[in-house]
């Protein structure tokens, strides 16, 4: 079974007597063992996502499912031991948020004890996990941005999560640090085959996951796959210089809606906040989308 199945999931946010629709009929599965990125616009709906997936908010109509778990059935008692156990939730700065007293180790160990005993040990083998074995005793205002968001990894797992959620974990920290925080995931979704979902502004992140979402207007419009090797041989064949490292896919909904990316919607001038019509023909087993000609060009 998948890690994650969301099935035309809905969010409404009531803010006094207006209705924000963050997410509109959310699609989207992703399998036990991925290390995958999300992406998007601001106000699109990516945090409101993480925050329904890891259980701080309830989606407001649709079904997700985690891990089994479904979200919209949980008890509140049910939610809590959700939270406890099938995720585990980093944040942008978190690091800075940790007890800046307070030693690396003993950061891990304080949420372990609110748990019941101190696993002074275990909180050890997560460090060296993250690779700050060399910095255990150090307390967490001697360490650098980027080895106390290793500390916030390290708390995050305390519980072995099957599910990681990060939401830009590298927004504030440089790129090399950024990157070495990448390898972080990836040497967890390797070792212990936690599932990892990363909201991201970052495209260097981005070039290095296998699969990137894109969520436009609270619905996912494209997804991008790194390409294969044998793929880009194939474009190098062509005599193609491909610089990208990922090929995107619009994505076709259920009832077989489609987003047009916006720089063709731009192009062919269609939408911008205006209906208009197109043709839809299947031509060779490709589908064409041709504009409407305008009825009165010379008037416009
Ligand atoms: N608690 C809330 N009450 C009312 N509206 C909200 C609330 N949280 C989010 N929204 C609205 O829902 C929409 C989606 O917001 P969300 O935070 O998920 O976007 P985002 O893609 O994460 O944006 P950003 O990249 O700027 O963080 C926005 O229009 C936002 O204003």
């Amino acid at each position: 079974m998948s890690m994650i199945i969301c099935e035309s999931v809905v969010k409404i946010y009531k803010a006094h007597d207006l209705e924000v629709f963050a997410l509109q009929g959310l699609d989207l599965t992703i399998e036990k063992g991925e290390l995958m990125a999300i992406i998007g616009s601001s106000g699109s709906g990516k945090s409101t996502l993480l925050n329904l997936l890891g259980g701080l908010e309830r989606p407001s109509a649709g079904s997700l499912l985690v891990d089994g778990n479904n979200l919209l059935r949980m008890t509140e008692k049910q939610l809590k031991m959700y939270k406890r156990l099938t995720v585990g939730f980093v944040w942008q700065n978190q690091g800075r948020n940790l007890i800046p007293y307070l030693t690396a180790q003993e950061n891990v160990e304080i949420p372990m004890l609110l748990q019941g005993r101190k696993k002074s040990q275990k909180a050890r083998q997560l460090l060296e996990m993250v690779g700050l074995g060399h910095r255990l005793k150090n307390r967490l205002n001697q360490l650098s941005g980027g080895e106390q968001q290793r500390v916030a990894i390290a708390i995050a797992l305390a519980n072995e999560p099957p599910l990681l959620l990060a939401d830009e974990p590298t927004g504030s920290v440089d790129s090399k640090t950024g990157d070495q925080l990448l390898n972080v995931f990836r040497e967890i979704n390797e070792t212990l085959n936690t599932t990892i979902v990363i909201v991201t502004h970052d495209t260097e992140l981005t070039k290095k996951v296998d699969r990137v979402v894109n969520i436009r207007d609270g619905k996912i419009s494209s997804e991008m796959f790194r390409m294969q090797p044998h793929e880009l041989e194939e474009l190098m064949m062509q005599g193609i210089q491909e610089e990208n490292t990922h090929l995107e896919y619009t994505v076709v909904d259920r009832t077989g809606r489609l987003q047009i990316p916006e720089e063709l919607l731009h192009t062919l001038n269609l939408g911008d906040n205006k209906q208009s019509r197109v043709q839809v023909v299947e031509e060779d087993g490709q589908l064409i989308i041709k504009p409407q000609p305008s009825l009165n060009p010379t008037k416009k």
